[in-house]
Parts: structure tokens; C-alpha cells; sequence
């Protein structure tokens, strides 16, 4: 504030003291005495503080020439450092003195010089969280910094030749410690940021005739301003914008910069100092709140992966300018360009004045626009930026009165900077505090939105990762474990061919420990995916904390897809488990093949002619010793579900392979029950009907034949269309061993007295008969069990008196094949034929079929020749019960 006289609205009262800190006007006026030689401030020099204005003179070093022409007058300059007071005298016995927040002489270093002007502006932290606080105790200590996220501007405003170049854009090639506040400010702006996390961005421009030239790109002449409504930011698109990389890269631009303004005043037959030259410096920075910085949460925060913590993005501007000088104005003669220069120059100048002045007093309207300059600076002077101006003098009397010119146009600026009502500019700064922290706090919602949605498309990216790794993982286990059980396969066979080769053994272990690495990898799989899932939870925890409080409902949509993601993560988890199991299997099998290198193979119990179940000699054939205890073991680790339900898989070795299980776990009478119960029953009968493979359909008809053991499988074989289908197969396969098993199945079926008529309806006769095409000795050893077991069902029948009509197997013509074959050479199929007509033979109503069939002659061969001793004796005594054929017999004179 002005305390000797007012500088408002342009006009200069002369005051022979100017005070130039906004604290200075808060002295009482006992304080401040004016004088027209020699000012005293009383306390107020050493209220030299650090406001949002401050306002610095540097004295030039007297030149050669200086030296020499004014080496007769006497000094006009007198500088006061330590009273911050600059002195011009007038005469011998006047002087004007001005008060300074800094006054630096001659033989101020260049780097004091940045620290005293420009360092402030550029670099001061302050935790935001106490911002208030200091407002309330000091408003003029605003820490307001471009490093903190503020604009700021530095000015140079000096006659031409009194070093405003030197301070500024001095590039210290030669001499570092020559470098200007340019150079110094980026020096310490890169020291302060990180490049991988924040941005610097440079324009160099010249406004030189109300009109803008990018001193970065010639060509560009004419670039526009435009200013953001929202925001206030201004911006100017058309000027080239560089990436500052380091500070060599800086140095560069500055070169090219400066060497383009040369020649840009030179085309314009313009002096440098007739042109504003602003160098604007962008400054964009991540920041982590410092509050959430120190906490225990973000103690355990990992960068790297999601940090869903939003950065603050803080944009800071610095505006160097380079002033141009107006001491033209007031001269006479001006005249053509000089005059329109000059009066550039002097709008741009007072439109600074202006803006600063309505901006005090709080006006409603700030003629920004008066001006490109103020048009220019507008984001960046008053309100909550941080201004520094240094006014630059030379030391030649001759000067003087343009010397005093600045200087009191400067101190002007500065003052229209001080509010006068400090009460009333803290309500406004207050104000726009308001605004920019509203301003914030929308961006920091827009980062949060946004953040948020990466979140959300992260989160459902992990999880079909996670899916998708599972699903290769289960594949590829499914994959593995088919392949060790084909390879233990082939082993078997090769080890079959040469028994008791012990080089297998070491196979086996090789073997059990591939199992061994595949089940650790999938374990680490496994818990790489649990870890990727916790990581989420965290994250989304997290997420939802800062959402919370907002009440956004997005949150719960987040947790509801964390649940549905646990949830379905349990179900993998359960795969797994399978999975697992499966692997553990394939080591038992590992293990079993072993075992049955350490037996050899001697022998297999379940081998024999007497066994009722096709299948148990199939099991030797396709591999299995029989151990049953392993695929028991089998069952419970991989749960028979599971196994049913690669009955369906589509790959077809998978189905082979479980087919083969479930048929060898049919083998035990404990299981068929389980089996059934599970549905094993009908997908069994599913194979038989779907499946052209003749692998599956042997191994399936097997497996029902085992569960035909039982007497309540039989009915439900039966219910289920069974029978149907076995003569189906049976009609279709070529293959011994699947008619062997299709005739085992019917045989056992054969043996249920209560399935008799319908196994008949159905085919089922018709289809064993049919099979004798095959003259396989085991196949036609199962129709001829088969047909035992009807005949007996029917001959009990008879007994009880239930059945009086002739038999179904003569009916369906089976009368001559059991004839032909009742002395066939093998003793299995002659026993079972032996026994078929012993039971045809105890019902009377078939004696005469039986004997145009030529089946007496059997039965006296049965009763004379049989080598075992009790079929021997029922065909005699079924000869000698039935009275058509002890006729017959008395007729053919036969006697047994
Ligand atoms: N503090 C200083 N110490 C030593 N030499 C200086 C100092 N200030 C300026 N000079 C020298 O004075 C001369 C003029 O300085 P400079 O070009 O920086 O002035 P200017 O105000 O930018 O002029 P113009 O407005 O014409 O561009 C230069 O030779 C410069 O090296």
C-alpha cells in the first residue's frame, strides 16, 4: 500500500516513499514518516516477510563506458540493503526513497538473486491440511507454490540495458554461476518431481504488438488465448508445447527460444525490450495425499499393482516475463511504429495496472481482456498465485528519471497486489479458496469415477484370468492324468510281453515323482490364484472405505461381484480338489503297477472259467490285476460323480479311461449299488446306445453285465430298455470279447425268474441265439450259461406250477442249437448245454419238441457219459419222471 500518496488508477502523486510490503501497511501511521531526503520506517523494515507479492530492485555493475562517462557525476543510485531501501537522488539536496522487500546491489550474486525472487514462487511446501490455519494466523505467508500445485509468476521490468535479461535468461554456459532464474527455476522444479510420475511442459512466446509469437516454432505468428470458463485455466493451443526431459533439454529450448526472438525483432525492426517475452512453464504432478502417505494403509501399499489410493494431480504454472519497457511513452516525437509501439506497450502495461486494481477491490469485473498480457496472465496473478517482481536499475545518472519511472511503476503494480482492505481481500482470497478446492474436489470425483472403473475392469479382468488359468490348469491335469494312465498302460503291456523286467520299477518311480511335480505346480497354481484373489479383496476393501463414505451405491455392486468372484472361487477350489484327487490316483496306479512287478504275473484269482462275470476276465486283458482296493481307492478320492461324469466327457480317451474304472469298481458287489445309485446304471446304457467305439461299448457291456450280478439291478436293466439295447449291440459287434460281454450281460439276466416273459418280448433270446455266428468258444460259453439260466427259471416255474406252456427257448428255436452243442468239446459250454436240457427236460409239455429234436438222444448220452456225477443223475432221473419219454424210449429200446 501506498503510504505517501496513491498510484491508483495510473496516476502518480509523487510520493517520496513507497513501502512495498503488504504487511507494511498494516503499521500504524506513527510508524511510517515521510521525508524528502532521508525516509525513516521505524519497525517496518524488519518486516521484510515474504507476501504474495514481493517486489525486489537489482542495481547493475557500472560498465566500461559507464565508468568512464559518469566518472564526473555523482552517484544518483544509492542503495540501503540492510533498510531494504533504494535512494534516487534528485539533487544535492533531494532524494526520493523506496522501500523494497529486497534490495540487491551490484554485487548481488545471481544465485541470491533467484532466491530472493523467483524461489519462492517456485518452491515451498506446505501441508495442505494446515492451509487454514496459516490463512488465520498470517495470510501473506500463502504458501501458494507452482510445486504445491499453484501458478505464480516472476516479472522483469526494467530500461533496456539494466540486465532484465541477464537475471532472467542467463544459460551459464560458460559460468554456472551465471545461470538466471530460467535455468535455476527448472534446476529446481526437475530436483523436486519425478518424470515417471509428473510431467514438465515448456512454451516460449513473444507478445510484441498485441500479438502472440511462438518463439519455439517462427511460423506460428498468431496464436489465440482461450480460457477455460469452468476452470479460469488459460491456454493458448496453437503455441508449441515441449516435454521437458532434463535440464540439458531445457537449456535448448531456451537457446532456440532466444535465438528466434532475435530474429523475430529483427524482422519486426523491433528492440527486445519493446516486446514481452513470457516463458511459461507447465508443471503436472502426482501426488499421494499426505495424510493417507503416513498411514499404516499405505505403509503396506503396493505401487506396483492397483493402487487404487486416486493421486491428486496438482498443475502448477510459472509465467517468467520479461517486461518490455515503457519509457518511450512519455517522450515527445513518437511518432508511426514507435508511437503504436509505444502505445502497446502502455495498454498492455496499464490493462496489468487495472486488472491488479479491480482484483484489490474486489470488483465484480476484472478487464482481463483489455489486454493479451493481463489476457495472458490472468490464471496466474492475484488470487491465490504468487507474484515476484524485480525491478532492474543502471547505476548512470543520466538515467535517472526513467529509473524512477520504473521504480514507481513497479511499486504501482505491487501495491494494487497488497489489498488495501485486508479483511476484505482475505474474504475474497477465502472465496476463491473455496473455489479451487471445489474445483478439486471435482476433479478428485472425476479421478475417483475413474479409478473406480479401472478397478471394476480390473477386478473383472482378474477374474477371467483366474477362470482362465483354472480351466487350463484343469484341462491340462485332465490331459496329464489321461496321458500317465495310457502311458501306465502301454507300460503294462510292454511289461506284460516281458515279465518281470525289474528296469520297470524304476519307471514306476520316475513316474510317481512326474505326479509328485505336477501336483506341487498345480499347488503353486493354485495359490498364485488364492493370492490374486486376496490381492483383489484388499483392493476392492480399500475402494469401498473411500466409496463408503459417499454412500455410493457402486461400492456394493463392487462387493457383490467380490462375493460372486469367492463364490466362484470356492467352486474352483473344489475342481481343484478333484482334480488332486485325480492325481493322487494316478500315483496309486503308479504304485499298483509297481506292486504287480514285485508280484509278477503268476497269476490272476479272478481269472477262471467258473466266474460268472465277463468282466473280471476283461479287467486281466485291458490291463488291471484286479486290485481292487485301488480303485476303491479311487472312488472315494475322486468321488464317483466325477467319474460318472466323464462317462460324457468329449474326448474319447477320457471316456475309455473312465469306463474302465467304472466297470472295474462295478466288479465289486460293494459298489453296484452306489453305482446305480448315482446314475452309473444309465449312462452305462447311454454308452451301448451312443457310442459307435467298440472299446467303450465292450467295456460298458461289462460293466452291466457285473452290475446284472444283482438281482435289483436286473429289474432296473430291465426297466431302463437294457435288453433292447444289448441285442442291439449284440447284432452290431463283431468283436469276441463285446459279444462275450453282451452275452454275459443277458445271461445273468437270463437267471432272474421273474424277468422271464418280458426278457423274451424283448429280444433277449433271439439276440443270445444270435451271437452263436461268433463261434468264439467264451462267447458261446455265455449263451450257453444263458440259456441254462432260462431253462432253469422256467423248469422251477413248471415245479410251482406257474408256467404250464411249452418253453420260450424252444419257442424262439433254440431247441437245436442246444442239441448240436450238448457235447461240444469244451467242457464249460458242454456243462451248461448239459444242464439247459436237463431243466427243458423236467417239463413234460416240452418231452415231444424235445425228442423230434433229437434231444433224447443227448439227455441218455447226459445220463450214461456226463463226467460229473449230479448232472448224470438229474437227466436220468428227468428221463425217467417224464412218461413221453420213457415211451419213446421203451419205443427205441433204449434203457438208461
Ligand atoms: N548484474 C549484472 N552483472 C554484470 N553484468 C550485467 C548485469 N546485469 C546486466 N549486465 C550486463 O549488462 C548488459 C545488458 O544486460 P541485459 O541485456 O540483460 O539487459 P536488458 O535489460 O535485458 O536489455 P534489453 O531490454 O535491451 O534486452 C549485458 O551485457 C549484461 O551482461
Amino acid at each position: 500500500m501506498a503510504t505517501g500518496g496513491g498510484y491508483r488508477n495510473g496516476v502518480h502523486k509523487a510520493p517520496n516513499i513507497r513501502t512495498s510490503s503488504s504487511f507494511k501497511s498494516k503499521l500504524p501511521p506513527s510508524n511510517v514518516r515521510r521525508s524528502s531526503s532521508s525516509a525513516s520506517l521505524g519497525g517496518a523494515a524488519a518486516n521484510s516477510v515474504s507476501g504474495r507479492v514481493r517486489v525486489a530492485v537489482r542495481l547493475r555493475p557500472k560498465n566500461a563506458e559507464e565508468l568512464v562517462a559518469d566518472a564526473d557525476f555523482v552517484d544518483c543510485v544509492e542503495l540501503q540493503p540492510e533498510l531494504k531501501r533504494l535512494k534516487l537522488r534528485k539533487n544535492n539536496w533531494d532524494s526520493d526513497t523506496y522501500e523494497f522487500d529486497e534490495v540487491l546491489t551490484e554485487f548481488a550474486s545471481q544465485k541470491r538473486v533467484y532466491e530472493s525472487v523467483a524461489k519462492p514462487v517456485v518452491e515451498v511446501y506446505v501441508n495442505v491440511g494446515k492451509l487454514i490455519t496459516i490463512i488465520a494466523a498470517w495470510p501473506a505467508l500463502w504458501p501458494l507454490s507452482v510445486l504445491d500445485g499453484y501458478n505464480g509468476t516472476v516479472m522483469a521490468y526494467g530500461q533496456t540495458g539494466t540486465g532484465k535479461t541477464y537475471t532472467l535468461g542467463r544459460l551459464g554456459d560458460e559460468d554456472t554461476s551465471a545461470r538466471g532464474i530460467m535455468v535455476r527455476s527448472m534446476e529446481d522444479i526437475l530436483a523436486n518431481i519425478s518424470l515417471e510420475t509428473d510431467s514438465i511442459s515448456v512454451s516460449y512466446l513473444q507478445l510484441y504488438m498485441e500479438n502472440i509469437h511462438d518463439l519455439l516454432n517462427p511460423s506460428n505468428d498468431n496464436i489465440s488465448i482461450v480460457e477455460d470458463q469452468r476452470t479460469g485455466d488459460v491456454s493458448l493451443p496453437g503455441a508449441t508445447i515441449m516435454e521437458i526431459r532434463d535440464q540439458q533439454n531445457f537449456v535448448e529450448l531456451l537457446r532456440v527460444g532466444e535465438a528466434h526472438r532475435i530474429a523475430a525483432n529483427t524482422k519486426l525492426n523491433a528492440e527486445s525490450s519493446r516486446s514481452h517475452a513470457l516463458l511459461m512453464v507447465q508443471v503436472k504432478r502426482s501426488v499421494v495425499d499426505r495424510n493417507f502417505e503416513f498411514s499404516p494403509e499405505a505403509q503396506n501399499h503396493s505401487h506396483s499393482v492397483g493402487n487404487l489410493r486416486p493421486p491428486l494431480l496438482r498443475k502448477g504454472k510459472l509465467i517468467v516475463v520479461d517486461l518490455a519497457g515503457s519509457e518511450r511513452i512519455h517522450k515527445s516525437g513518437s511518432e508511426g511504429h514507435m508511437l503504436e509501439e509505444a502505445k502497446s506497450i502502455n495498454l498492455s502495461l496499464s490493462a496489468l495496472g487495472k486488472c491488479i486494481n479491480a482484483l484489490a477491490e474486489n470488483s465484480a469485473h476484472v478487464p482481463v481482456r483489455d489486454s493479451k498480457l493481463t489476457r495472458l496472465l490472468k490464471d496466474s496473478f492475484g488470487g491465490t498465485s504468487r507474484t515476484s517482481l524485480i525491478v532492474t536499475i543502471g547505476p548512470s545518472p543520466r538515467h535517472r528519471a526513467e529509473t524512477a519511472m520504473k521504480v514507481e511503476n513497479m511499486l504501482k503494480i505491487k501495491e494494487e497486489f497488497d489489498y488495501k482492505n485486508l479483511s476484505k481481500s482475505l474474504q475474497m482470497e477465502i472465496d476463491k479458496l473455496i473455489a479451487e478446492n471445489e474445483r478439486q474436489q471435482k476433479d478428485y470425483e472425476y479421478d475417483i469415477e475413474r479409478i473406480r472403473l479401472e478397478a471394476q475392469k480390473r477386478v473383472a479382468q482378474a477374474e477371467r484370468n483366474y477362470v482362465e488359468v483354472l480351466e487350463e490348469e484343469k484341462m491340462k491335469c485332465q490331459m496329464d492324468y489321461m496321458e500317465s494312465i495310457k502311458k501306465l498302460e502301454e507300460k503294462w503291456t510292454v511289461n506284460q510281453q516281458k515279465h518281470g523286467i525289474n528296469g520297470e520299477m524304476d519307471a514306476g518311480n520316475e513316474e510317481v515323482s512326474e505326479l509328485k511335480t505336477l501336483l506341487q505346480n498345480e499347488r503353486l497354481l493354485r495359490k498364485a490364484a488364492e493370492d490374486e484373489i486376496q490381492k483383489l479383496k484388499n483392493q476392492l476393501l480399500k475402494f469401498s472405505k473411500i466409496q463408503l463414505a459417499g454412500g455410493n451405491a457402486d461400492v456394493f455392486n463392487l462387493q457383490e461381484v467380490l462375493e460372486e468372484e469367492s463364490h466362484e472361487k470356492k467352486k474352483l477350489e473344489d475342481e481343484v480338489k478333484v482334480l488332486r484327487s485325480q492325481l493322487a490316483q494316478m500315483a496309486i496306479e503308479a504304485n499298483h503297477t509297481r506292486s504287480y512287478q514285485d508280484r509278477g504275473t503268476s497269476g490272476n484269482p479272478h481269472l477262471g472259467l467258473d466266474c460268472p462275470s465277463p468282466l473280471n476276465q476283461m479287467r486281466s486283458r485291458d490291463g488291471s490285476n484286479g486290485d481292487r482296493a485301488s480303485i476303491a481307492n479311487l472312488h472315494e478320492q475322486v468321488g464317483l460323480q466325477k467319474i460318472l461324469s466323464l462317462l460324457e466327457s468329449e474326448d474319447a480317451s477320457v471316456r475309455i479311461h473312465a469306463v474302465k474304472v467304472v466297470a472295474n469298481l462295478a466288479a465289486e458287489e460293494a459298489n453296484q449299488e452306489k453305482i446305480v445309485e448315482a446314475g452309473g446304471l444309465t449312462s452305462l446304457l447311454m454308452l451301448l446306445r451312443s457310442y459307435e467305439d467298440e472299446t467303450i461299448r465292450r467295456i460298458a457291456a461289462g460293466a452291466i453285465a457285473n452290475l446284472a450280478m444283482n438281482e435289483a439291478n436286473q429289474e432296473l436293466i430291465m426297466a431302463q430298455g437294457g435288453i433292447s439295447l444289448l441285442a442291439m449291440t449284440s447284432t452290431d459287434a463283431e468283436d469276441p470279447q463285446t459279444l462275450r460281454m453282451v452275452a454275459g450281460a443277458i445271461a445273468n439276466l437270463c437267471g432272474n425268474d421273474k424277468l422271464q416273459t418280458r426278457l423274451r418280448s424283448e429280444g433277449g433270446i433271439k439276440a443270445l441265439l444270435g451271437m452263436v455266428r461268433c463261434r468264439h468258444p467264451d462267447v458261446l460259453s455265455q449263451i450257453a450259461r444263458g440259456i441254462a439260466n432260462f431253462a432253469k427259471c422256467e423248469s422251477r416255474a413248471s415245479t410251482q406250477g406257474t408256467r404250464a406252456k411249452q418253453s420260450l427257448l424252444i419257442e424262439d428255436g433254440a431247441l437245436p442249437w442246444i442239441v448240436q452243442n450238448a457235447n461240444n468239446e469244451a467242457s464249460l459250454i458242454r456243462r451248461h448245454v448239459e444242464l439247459a436240457l436237463c431243466h427243458l427236460a423236467q417239463h413234460e409239455v416240452n418231452a415231444k419238441e424235445m425228442i423230434s429234436g433229437g434231444a433224447l438222444w443227448e439227455l441218455v448220452r447226459i445220463s450214461r457219459d456226463c463226467s460229473r456225477e449230479d448232472i448224470r443223475t438229474l437227466a436220468r432221473r428227468t428221463l425217467t419222471s417224464s412218461s413221453i419219454f420213457q415211451a419213446e424210449m421203451r419205443r427205441l429200446r433204449i434203457e438208461v
